[in-house]
């Protein structure tokens, strides 16, 4: 089944075009790095996939429905979430959500405490159970996050920009869970990143946005100086070597 088609698909704010003839789809699941620019339409083109923004020309569709109808099937991490002013436990954090409300700490049954523990047991983060968000690090507070996300066992997880503040031991670490998780259950992965290399060897595609437009495929096909350069406005590297390759910019 397709999990995501695009077909001419633009995304505008007012007179402001953001992206414009989206033609696309993904066939199986799949772990996607987006790529692109400040400004580029990243966040706007997952906002569209979740149903938050409307489609405003062409089609997008998800597991063959209009957004709205699988929204409980998609889990979002959005970009900014600022969890220290909320004096809640891990498991706390994770509870108010469990019955998809995101307000007030709702009465929960026993299957919803085996729920929590679950999810807590994917992102290995029992030990943070009952220790207070204020006292968690951004490595710490990412995996209960992604241990709310888990919730209800959704098909396709869009993180924006999951690593912002976050140092290279814990985007590894991070990243391993979500790769294992999306390879596990064989579900769909949407994440975006200013910094690909972290990725390059995690992800099955790339989806690169910039100039308006995007291109979706294979690493060594897309990540090259040419498309990076044309899609930035901006002249980019490519540096290729041990197998792997690496992003940059010259600032000469
Ligand atoms: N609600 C809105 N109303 C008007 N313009 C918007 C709105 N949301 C986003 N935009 C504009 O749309 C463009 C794309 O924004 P978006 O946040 O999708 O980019 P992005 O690629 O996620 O950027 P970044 O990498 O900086 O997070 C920007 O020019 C932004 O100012």
């Amino acid at each position: 089944m397709t999990i995501l088609a695009c077909n001419k698909l633009r995304i505008q704010f007012g007179n402001r075009l953001v992206l414009s003839d989206l033609t696309f789809s993904i066939d199986e699941p799949q772990f996607i790095g987006v790529f692109g620019p400040n400004g580029a339409g990243k966040t706007s083109f997952m906002k569209t996939i979740l149903g938050i923004l409307p489609v405003q020309q062409g089609t997008l569709k998800i597991f063959g429905k209009h957004p709205r109808q699988v929204r409980k099937e998609i889990a979002y991490i959005p970009q900014y979430q600022n969890m220290d002013s909320f004096h809640l436990t891990g498991r706390s954090f994770i509870a108010s959500s469990v019955h998809g409300n995101r307000l007030g700490l709702p009465f929960l049954a026993r299957k919803d405490h085996q729920e929590i523990d679950r999810v807590l047991d994917d992102v290995e983060a029992r030990d943070l159970a009952d220790l207070s968000l204020m006292e968690m690090s951004g490595g710490q507070k990412q995996r209960i996050l992604l241990a709310q996300a888990l919730l209800g066992e959704p098909r396709f997880i869009i993180l924006d920009e999951p690593f912002n503040n976050l140092d290279p031991k814990w985007v590894k670490v991070i990243l391993a869970l979500i790769k294992n998780i999306q390879q596990e259950r064989k579900i769909s992965v949407l994440l975006s990143t200013h910094d690909l290399n972290p990725l390059i060897h995690v992800m099955n595609q790339v989806l690169c946005i910039g100039n308006q437009s995007a291109i979706l495929g294979k690493v060594q096909d897309v990540i090259t100086a040419k498309t990076l350069t044309k899609l930035y406005g901006f002249p980019i590297q490519v540096i290729k070597a041990n197998n792997t390759c690496f992003v940059t910019t010259s600032f000469n």
